[in-house]
């Protein structure tokens, strides 16, 4: 690996047993706080996307952050998954589960014109149950996904795989195993 991926490698502070006892929390706050290391992460998401995209799905909260900077250096829109409740307009939602509980997510039913190309960003992927649930609400809003983009992928927790097999694009800049 580069330099550079060790650099922001680097910058993520892992938190042993939060939220929950067993849990290694791996937390992008330090390297969004260094003012290089967001550039490069940016930087890096940005220039692993092919093809045109419309709309960044940003999922609520950490990735809002990446996926509104993603969203504004690559000319796309962004539509918000939030978590339920938070939304104003008539909503689309999906439960989920995580690795540290469950959860709601939910979409405004307009939040995508038919057929818009999605990439959909966060800043982690653990057991893929976050991002599935994401992926479904983006399809069910009509949006058509052409891809999934993570700072962070948590291998041994089997996300990544799991969005691959359902036909998802993945790729995602640092890994942490043994997790
Ligand atoms: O792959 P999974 O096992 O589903 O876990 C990944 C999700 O967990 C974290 O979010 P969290 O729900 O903690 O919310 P937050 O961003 O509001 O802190 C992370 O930001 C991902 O969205
Ligand atoms: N280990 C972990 N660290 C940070 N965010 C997470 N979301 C799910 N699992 C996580």
């Amino acid at each position: 690996m580069s330099q550079a991926h060790d650099e922001l490698r680097d910058l993520v502070r892992t938190i042993p047993d939060f939220p929950n006892p067993g849990i290694q929390f791996r937390d992008v706050t330090t390297l969004l706080l260094d003012p290089a290391g967001l550039r490069g992460t940016i930087d890096a998401l940005v220039a692993s996307v092919d093809g045109p995209v419309d709309l960044i799905a940003a999922i609520d909260a950490r990735g809002f952050a990446v996926g509104g900077a993603m969203a504004t250096a690559m000319g796309a829109g962004l539509m918000l998954i939030r978590k339920d409740g938070k939304l104003p307009g008539a909503t689309i939602a999906e439960d989920y589960a995580l690795e540290y509980g469950t959860d709601r997510l939910a979409v405004h039913v307009d939040a995508c014109a038919p057929g818009a190309r999605v990439l959909l960003v966060d800043d982690l992927i653990a057991t893929g149950g976050t991002a599935m649930a994401a992926a479904r609400l983006v399809e069910r809003a009509g949006g058509r996904l052409v891809g999934a983009r993570f700072v962070i992928n948590l291998p041994d927790l089997g996300g990544s795989a799991k969005l691959r097999e359902a036909g998802i694009e993945v790729r995602s800049l640092l890994e942490f195993e043994g997790d």
